[in-house]
């Protein structure tokens, strides 16, 4: 269970675990003997949200304990950790991160910081999901067509036409770096408005989808879907009449949910869940993670044509119901 530490602190450690004591200190009654430390890497936000009072109870009870991990110093001389669970941005903490790993492989990095970074490009996140093999599902897995523009919006309104993409397009930036500014997405309708956008982004053809969205969470081998509003349809109208660029608000994360609004049940019916199981797995094995969750939409008048649009890497949990058990049996499970 414990790292390579060969410092008097390990042996501290390992009392402390035999003589029963928690990360926080004494055991208390109904607490079990440590079995789990969980060293985290946090934004304060993220800290805030996830590591709520009752998980960390729960997570106690069963003898799981999280502890900072202090940025300004070493990270193997911190612990002993049996999983490091972290969400910051760079490339220093990436480095950091994987010199750890490479030290302490017997430690469960979650997740490799590799695996993060190809979804933090719009265009790697979504590569090879066409291809997973879902035929004996009930469903059926797509991507939007989209294109890459690195520079010159311009020119690529042509690229666009060549490629076959159709209008209206939705111009999301290339890279998620955590801020908002990398949330912001654009509608464009016509070929012309292209040249006002501001690359490197990711054209991406709009999907009818009767404006609810699924979000799939996915903590290792658990799932849970929520429905939450999103963009409406765009009428053929509409697309004849309007032209230019429009900036969409942050529907997704700030959208509510629309799990108890009284909807059409041909929109709001989730997907069937031997698919999803069947797509989660794949998703894990191809992207390499345990912790993200996956955007996906319903072809509007479709029965069981889905598309995803955008994968996060370790979002927010709390919004999904009963977060802290599945966070506990997941860490359970570990020990
Ligand atoms: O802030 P939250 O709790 O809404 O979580 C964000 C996610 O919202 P969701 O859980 O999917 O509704 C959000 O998902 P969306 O991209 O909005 O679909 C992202 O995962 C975001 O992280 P980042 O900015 O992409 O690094 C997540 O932000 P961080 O909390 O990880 O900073
Ligand atoms: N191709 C698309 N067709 C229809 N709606 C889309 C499409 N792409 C994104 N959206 C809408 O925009 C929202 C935000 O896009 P998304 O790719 O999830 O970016 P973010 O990472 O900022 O959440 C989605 O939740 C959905 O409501
Ligand atoms: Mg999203
Ligand atoms: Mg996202």
């Amino acid at each position: 269970m414990f790292g390579t530490l060969a410092s008097g602190e390990l042996e501290t450690a390992r009392l402390r675990r035999d003589l029963g004591f928690s990360c926080g200190g004494i055991r208390m009654e109904g607490e079990q003997t440590q079995k789990l430390v969980v060293g985290y890497a946090l934004t304060p936000k993220k800290k805030k949200s996830f590591l709520q009072p009752k998980l960390e109870v729960l997570a106690r009870r069963k003898g799981i304990c999280f502890v900072p991990i202090d940025l300004n110093r070493p990270l193997s001389e911190q612990g002993p950790f049996d999983v490091v669970l972290h969400k910051l941005l760079g490339k220093e903490w990436q480095d950091v991160i994987e010199d750890y790993q490479q030290k302490h492989p017997e430690v469960t990095v979650l997740d490799p910081p590799g695996a993060i970074q190809r979804i933090h490009n719009r265009q790697s996140m979504l590569e090879g999901l066409a291809d997973l093999n879902l035929s004996d599902c009930s469903g059926n897995i797509f991507v939007p067509k989209q294109m890459v523009v690195l520079k010159d919006s311009a020119s690529s309104a042509d690229r666009a036409v060549e490629a076959g993409l159709k209008f209206p397009l939705v111009a999301k930036p290339l890279w998620i770096d955590g801020t908002a500014k990398s949330h912001q997405l654009f509608l464009a309708y016509d070929k012309r408005s292209l040249a006002e956008l501001d690359p490197p982004l990711v054209l991406q053809e709009f999907v009818n989808h009767g404006g609810v969205m699924f979000k799939v969470f996915v903590v290792g081998d658990t799932i849970k879907v929520v429905r939450r509003f999103s963009l409406p349809n765009i009428s053929n109208c509409e697309k004849a009449k309007v032209d230019g660029v429009f900036q969409f608000p942050r529907v997704s994360s700030a959208a509510a949910s629309a799990d108890n609004a009284d909807l059409d049940p041909s929109v709001a019916e989730l997907p069937p869940k031997p698919f999803l199981e069947a797509l989660a797995k794949e998703l894990r094995i191809l992207l390499g993670l345990r912790l993200f969750n996956i955007d996906m939409i319903r072809e509007h008048g479709s029965k069981n044509v889905f598309y995803v649009i955008d994968i996060n890497y370790f979002p927010g949990y709390a919004k999904m119901p009963d977060y802290e058990q599945v966070f506990v049996d997941f860490f359970h499970d570990m020990a």
